[in-house]
């Protein structure tokens, strides 16, 4: 984790939560001798959120001795982040906010952040690793993050650092209980997936638009075979919620169509995806033809494929099939451990 020389000392700067990653990742961090500050950073108008997450974020800082700063950047993420995830589901995709949060926000206003404090390098308690060239894989398999990163700028990695890449989850909490005035951030409450989502999307969705419209559930001919609650309700491999009269085999929603308020629905072979196009290409090597193993979601195994690239389109070659496969998502490439770029699935 240690980047700086002997005799130098270097300010980092660490996105704090409140919760128990960034928390202990701020510890390292002094630890290992950096000269470290926070910021707890506002994202979205969630009530009561921030005065109880800033104010536990101030409580470590108060521990540590160090200064956290308050960011509200909350237009900016209003913009990049929560309007691209409502519009994503209005058009019928399946938007991925937290690549999008990584690209824009914490990878990019918050290095913003940082060169105005004069900090060379920015952390997260995020479950990664890196060289200062590439990123890796965390070690924890089930809270590995890599994948949300694969939209992030190639030239800010080498400012980045993750301390808890080599950890596991359940060190990271005894770590944490093992801190007398800290303990309770041992055993607080997980935060939800996407940090602007309480229970469900389609809760966030509502208060946007009408997302109950009934409509018509077709086969993959076109036939009308039953009925649906409203198509932003379904995401592509979805097996449930929907009505296929007569139906025995389970049925899985194959496409969203917006314009007419209709879903495709069909078997699980009618799932099977070989081949892809992807935009929005983000490579960390130079390289515009190459094989390599890909995630089309995030808890997926990666799977052999090759990739060629032209112009800003790329297209995709599965050696092995994927079942599922929902346009909007993205799709991060990786060498072994090591994450080479992505692109949103199209
Ligand atoms: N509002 C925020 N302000 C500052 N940094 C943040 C904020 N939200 C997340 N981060 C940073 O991004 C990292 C990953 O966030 P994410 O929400 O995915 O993880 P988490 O496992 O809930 O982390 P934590 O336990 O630290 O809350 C956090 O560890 C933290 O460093």
């Amino acid at each position: 984790m240690q980047r700086y020389g002997m005799t130098e000392r270097k300010k980092v700067l660490i996105g704090m939560s409140g919760g128990v990653d960034s928390t202990v990742s701020a510890i390292l961090l002094q630890k290992e001798g950096y000269e470290v500050e926070g910021v707890y950073m506002k994202l979205h108008q969630k009530e009561g959120y921030h005065e109880e997450n800033f104010a536990k974020a101030q409580r470590v800082g108060a521990y540590l001795g160090i200064k956290v700063h308050f960011l509200d950047l909350s237009n900016e993420f209003k913009e990049e982040v929560y309007d691209y995830f409502v519009d994503s589901y209005k058009a019928g995709l399946t938007p991925n906010p937290c690549v999008m949060c990584n690209r824009t926000i914490k990878f990019g206003k918050m290095v913003e952040f940082a060169d105005s404090i004069g900090a060379e390098y920015i952390a997260t308690g995020h479950y990664i690793n890196s060289d200062g060239e590439f990123i890796y894989m965390g070690k924890d398999p089930n809270k590995d993050q890599s994948y949300f990163l694969c939209e992030v700028k190639k030239e800010v990695i080498p400012r980045l650092i993750f301390p808890l890449g080599n950890w596991v989850k359940d060190d990271v909490k005894a770590y944490a209980a093992d801190i007398e005035p800290l303990k309770d951030f041992a055993t607080q409450k997980e935060s939800s997936e996407i940090c602007f989502v309480e229970n469900t999307y389609d809760e966030v969705l509502a208060r946007h638009m009408d997302i109950d419209m009934p409509g018509e559930t077709v086969d993959a001919e076109g036939n009308v075979v039953g009925t649906h609650k409203g198509y932003m309700h379904y995401t592509i491999g979805k097996r449930r919620g929907f009505f296929v009269d007569g139906a025995h085999d389970p049925h899985f929603v194959l496409e969203i169509k917006p314009e007419k308020n209709q879903i495709v629905v069909g078997t699980k072979e009618q799932l099977e995806v070989h081949e892809f196009e992807i935009k929005k290409i983000n490579l960390f090597v130079e390289r515009d033809e190459f094989d390599c193993l890909v995630k089309v979601r995030y808890r997926t195994q990666a799977v052999p494929c090759h990739v060629k690239i032209e112009g800003d389109k790329g297209t995709v070659t599965l050696k092995e099939p994927v079942f599922g496969l929902a346009h909007g998502q993205v799709a991060a490439f990786y060498e072994g451990n090591k994450l080479i770029g992505g692109g949103v699935i199209c």
